[in-house]
This record gives structure tokens, sequence and C-alpha cells, in this order.
């Protein structure tokens, strides 16, 4: 009987589409959080539900339908969904971000993030300190080139931690390896692209047929991506065997002779991880500064009380106002609007309806940071939420619940993320004054990219040293 009712129960409302492609043609391009929160609104409930071609997802819109499911039924929430293309057919579905929560392996590479990221935060400290001083001097020289030093501090931070390996100035051969492979591999993932990530059973045509060309693309592909995975982590070997190897999260892993495999594409998914989200948030706080003067002073006046010099990675643990702006521009401004899709490996059911095995299921981040009833005024930015006497107890709850993903597949850099973002926040206050090139910026709203990381697009910010001869 039971059985029976389920069978009965529908799929959550949502917009019905077309026959075979579903709602293909009328999915968003540009910021598409805005556009479930708007269907959400329209069909009501915690979910919506809808199909793209053979595929269900799935949109969480509330705090407590995303707790209720990817936190509280983790083990059922926690994989993701499969590309045929990106994860099979070019060989990445091993990967940290990609393989499924119930392969051992799983384990064992959260395992070795958890341990790698924590092991010595003295070392960590030294890298940090040590690179935001090249990027401050990078803004004293050349301002204007600015979203290029954050690029660089990003790859420098992550590629000392995880290979013990310092980035040359320009045109680096490691960066450039893993620039490329993260090109392929948006290639490989473009939604729509790929007519096998719609009708798998495309993958069993023959390569040399006419019409497989993305097999043959694939194939080039998987080589290419093995190759390149292989640069930072050989030379590890050379350096470890040379006896010159710095500690690292890859050369320490090997010495305790954790599985070669299974380092490489953990060390391998830091360098994805940790670039284009820390940049993103670091975009986002400098507009915001710029935007934002009284903030942007109060900020100042507590870092200059908390360093007697340039801020160090203890100073900050001490800041609180710098926390609470962290804290707003990560609900301000989400990094992950929607996370990174999770899918379901069991039919579920929930609110009375029926979630298919293998939806495709997406938090709406943005919609949960934006909800006017848990953060009032959510269009404001107004770091004073997360303050008051009694802290995040105000009734404004820390969006670091929502900021870093879910269940299994929750952010494993998220403690070093807030480090690195809360010492580059410190040391522009510290050494810079930043305001809009052009006054008028104050009237303009500000605009957002889309992707599957978001920040406040550019606009022209000055940089004015604030110490003289730096
Ligand atoms: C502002 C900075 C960052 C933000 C906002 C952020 C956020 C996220 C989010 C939302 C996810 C998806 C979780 C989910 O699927 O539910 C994620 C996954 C991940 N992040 Fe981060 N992240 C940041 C920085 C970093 C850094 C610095 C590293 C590495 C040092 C890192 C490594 C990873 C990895 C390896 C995963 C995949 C986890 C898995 O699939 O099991 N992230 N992150």
């Amino acid at each position: 009987i039971h059985e029976k009712l389920r069978l009965r129960l529908a799929l959550p409302p949502g917009p019905r589409g077309r026959f075979i492609s579903g709602v293909t043609a009328i999915l968003p391009r540009s910021e598409p959080w805005k556009k479930y929160a708007e269907w959400a609104a329209r069909y009501g409930g915690s979910m919506t539900s809808f199909r793209v071609y053979n595929r269900h997802i799935l949109i969480l819109n509330t705090h407590t339908a995303v707790s209720d499911l990817l936190d509280r039924r983790a083990q059922l929430y926690s994989e993701r969904p499969v590309l045929q293309m990106y994860h099979l057919i070019c060989g990445r579905g091993l990967s940290v971000f990609n393989i499924p929560a119930s392969y051992p392996r799983h384990k064992l590479y959260r395992r070795l993030l958890k341990s790698g990221l924590n092991l010595s935060p003295a070392d960590v400290s030294e890298t940090l300190e040590e690179e935001v001083g090249v990027l401050m001097r990078g803004l004293v020289e050349r301002p204007g080139e600015w979203r290029r030093h954050l690029r660089r501090n990003a790859a420098a931070v992550i590629m000392k931690i995880a290979f013990g390996y310092s980035i040359s100035q320009e045109s680096d051969p490691f960066i450039s390896a893993a620039e490329q492979s993260s090109k392929i591999s948006v290639w490989a993932m473009e939604p729509g692209r790929w007519l096998v990530d719609y009708c798998p059973i495309l993958r069993y045509i023959p390569s040399w047929l006419p019409c497989a060309g993305f097999k043959r693309q694939g194939a080039e592909w998987r080589s290419l991506l093995d190759e390149l995975g292989e640069v930072p982590h050989q030379w590890v070997k050379e350096q470890m065997a040379a006896g010159t190897a710095l500690p690292s999260f890859t050369s320490r892993h090997l010495s305790h002779h954790e599985d070669e495999d299974v380092v490489k594409w953990s060390a391998a998914a830091l360098y994805v991880g940790a670039t284009d989200t820390t940049i993103a948030a670091t975009t986002s706080f400098i507009m915001l500064m710029a935007l934002h003067p009284a903030i942007q002073k109060r900020a100042r006046e507590e870092i200059m009380l908390v360093s007697s010099a340039a801020p160090s990675v203890a100073d900050v643990k001490n800041s609180s106002y710098l926390g609470a702006v962290l804290k707003e521009v990560l609900r301000y401004a989400p990094v992950a609007n929607l996370a990174l899709p999770h899918s379901v490996s069991q039919e579920d059911t929930y609110a009375g309806y029926r979630i298919p095995a293998g939806t495709t299921v997406l938090p709406n981040v943005w919609a949960i940071m934006h909800d006017a009833e848990m953060y009032p005024k959510p269009f404001t930015f107004n770091p004073e939420r997360f303050l008051g006497n009694h802290g995040c107890d105000q009734g404004q709850q820390d969006p670091n619940r929502w900021a870093w993903g879910f269940g299994r597949r929750v952010c494993p850099g998220r403690h070093l993320a807030e480090t690195m973002l809360l010492l580059n926040m410190a040391s522009l206050l510290y050494h810079f004054d930043i305001s809009p090139e052009s006054p008028e910026q104050f009237l303009k709203e500000v605009e957002f990219t889309s992707g599957h990381t978001s920040h406040i697009k550019p606009f022209a910010v000055r940089f004015e040293p604030r110490i003289a001869n730096e």
C-alpha cells in the first residue's frame, strides 16, 4: 500500500515545457538563480521541479528544504549528476568534485583534504603572509592590473600549499597547465553542447563513425587532461627524490605512503576549488568597499587597532567587525549561488512530493541569502546584521551555513579560504583607500556575473596607497 501511495505522489510543482526538450527553451542563460526564485514564487512551495530533456531538476528554495534534504538526508543526497561527456568520455569521473559519494575513494579524498589542509597552520600562515606582501607590492606598482594581481595571488597560495611550488612572475608553466585544464573542463561540461549528455546511449557508438566527433574530441581531451595533471605531481616526486621538496600537501601525503593516485587527484582539486572562488569573493569585497566608504573606514579602524604593522593571520582572527564584513560579502554576493549540483541516489519523498532517483538537486543559495524574513532589507550591504550585543544570535543567521555547500560535499577548503580572505581584506584596507573612479558609480545598481562562481561585475576603482614609500 505504501508503495502504491508513493507512486501516486506528484513531482514538485514547476514549469513543464515541451514534450521532448522540457524547459530547455526557457532556461535562463544569466543569473539563473533569480529566475528559479521567480518560479518558486509563481508555482509555490519549498521546491520547484522541471525537466531538461531526460534530466529531472529539483530546485530547493528554502533553508528548511536545503537542511532537511542535503544535510539531514546527506546519505541520499550527496551524489553528483553524471555528465557523460566530461565524467566518462573525458575520464574526469574520479575527480574530487565528481566522484560518487558512495565510492570508498570519496572518503579517502575527504580524509586527505581534511588532514592536508589543516596540517601545519604555521606553514600556511607563512605562505599567506608572504603572498599577500607580493599582492600589495603589485597593487602599489601597477594598480590598474588589480585583477591580474588577485589571480596571481590565489594561484601562488594554492600552488605553494598543494605542491610546495613557487610560481614565477609571468607565464608560469604550472599555471598555464592548470588554466588549460580548466578551459577544457569548461568546454566539456558546457550545458546543452553535447547531445550525449542527454542521450547516454550515444556513448556506445564507435569512434570512427563520422557522427562520433564528440568521442574523438573527448579522447583527445582525456589524454591532454591526464598529461596536464601529471605536471605538478611528477615535479614534487622529483624534488622529493633530490631531497629539495618543500613541505606541501602532496609531499606530506606521499611520505606518509598514502595511495599515490588518490594524492594526485586530491591535490589537483585544490587549484580548481581555490582560485576562482577566492578571487570572486575578493573582487566583490573590493567593489563593496569602494561603494561603502563608512563601512570601509570602520573596518580599517579595527585593523589599525589590532595590527601594529602589516596585518598578520593572528591579527585578523581577532577582528570581529572584519569577520562580519566577510559574512556580509558572502551573503550579499554569494560566490556559489547554486552551490554545486547534487544528485539523489534513491527515490525519496518530501513535503508530500516524489523525488525520483537520479534527480539533479540545486540549492538556491542566492534565494536563501536574500530571504527578507531571515535578512531584513536583503539587498542592503550591512555587516552590522552579524554584530550587536548577541553577535549572530541577534536573529540574523550566519550565512556560513549556506555559503560552503552541504552534506558530504561541503567545501573542504573553507578554513583556508576564510583565513586567506580575511588576511587579503585586512591588508587591502591597511595599505589602500579604495574608491570608485567615477562618483556616478554610487548611483548605479551593482551587477553580478553568472557561472558556477559569481561576483560583482568589476567597475573602475582607485587604490590610493595609505602608507608612503611602500
Ligand atoms: C570563497 C571561497 C570558497 C567558497 C565560497 C567555496 C564554496 C564551495 C561550495 C559551495 C562547494 C560545493 C559544495 C556542495 O556541493 O555542496 C565547494 C566544494 C569544494 N571546494 Fe570550495 N569554496 C571556496 C574555497 C575553496 C578552497 C580554498 C578550496 C581548496 C583549498 C576548495 C576546495 C573545494 C573542493 C575540493 C570541493 C569539492 C568537494 C566535493 O565535491 O566533495 N574550496 N566549495
